[in-house]
């Protein structure tokens, strides 16, 4: 499941971001990258310990945990700290599947991607973000505070970037909910009884379905 979510930052958050990056110096990208990523990446990274790491962390995470799209979507058991990723003109990140565990301040399988935008798109050109899913390749470029998720374990890449730069924030998720086909359906059905609750508020299925939800959830989820 790929599944954009739009305006995650505020334009208050995003601007704060953006105010770091402005300050941040980056270093080589490489330095987090598996055996195989690390042929495959080209691009500049803030250190894990860099001043304003710690600070982009607490926002972007905080982001995240209050979107009821990104909760609903990815059933976030641990989210890993971002990296914070820039690329300017020659760099990309070739085709590439992201290791399936994360070892950082957390340790995680990686079962959900995320691409966070933090530039505009047309701040920068090339950078389209390629990936593979069960309907061919989708081509990704998002306004700035906008986020992609996918599944990890789709084979991906970042297009050359030409002009400009692309600021990015990329994070890995395990979710309460390991099985692609579980969670899509989970997500499908929360987005369903959203739905009827807004159009039909006192519909007595409503019930039925968030205990349907819930059981569902009791039975597939691990914590
Ligand atoms: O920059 C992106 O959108 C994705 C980067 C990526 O694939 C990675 O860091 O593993
Ligand atoms: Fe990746």
């Amino acid at each position: 499941m790929l599944l954009a979510i739009e305006n995650v930052l505020s334009n208050q958050e995003l601007a704060n971001v953006r105010g770091l990056y402005a300050k941040a110096r980056f270093g080589d990208g490489r330095v987090t990258a598996g055996e195989l990523a690390a042929k495959a990446k080209n691009n500049l990274q803030l250190a894990a310990n860099a001043a304003e790491t710690q600070v982009l962390t607490g926002i972007v995470h905080d982001a995240l945990h209050c979107n009821p799209l990104f909760v609903s979507a990815a059933l976030p058991k641990v989210v890993c700290p971002p990296l914070f990723n820039r690329y300017v003109p020659g760099m990309d990140f070739g085709t590439h599947v992201d290791n399936a565990i994360r070892i950082s301040a957390v340790t995680l399988r990686a079962d959900v991607s995320g691409t966070l935008f933090l530039s505009e798109p047309e701040e920068y050109s090339g950078g389209e973000l390629l990936i593979e899913d069960t309907y061919g390749v989708q081509t990704i470029k998002l306004s700035a505070g906008s986020l992609v998720l996918y599944p990890s374990s789709s084979l991906h890449r970042v297009e050359p970037i030409t002009d400009g730069h692309r600021d990015v924030a990329v994070f890995w998720v395990q979710s309460m909910v390991r099985d692609i086909a579980q969670r899509s359906l989970l997500f499908q059905l929360d987005a369903s009884i959203q739905g009827l609750r807004a159009r039909s508020p006192e519909s007595p299925e409503i019930v039925s379905l968030v205990s349907t939800y819930h059981n569902l959830l009791r039975m597939w989820a691990d914590i």
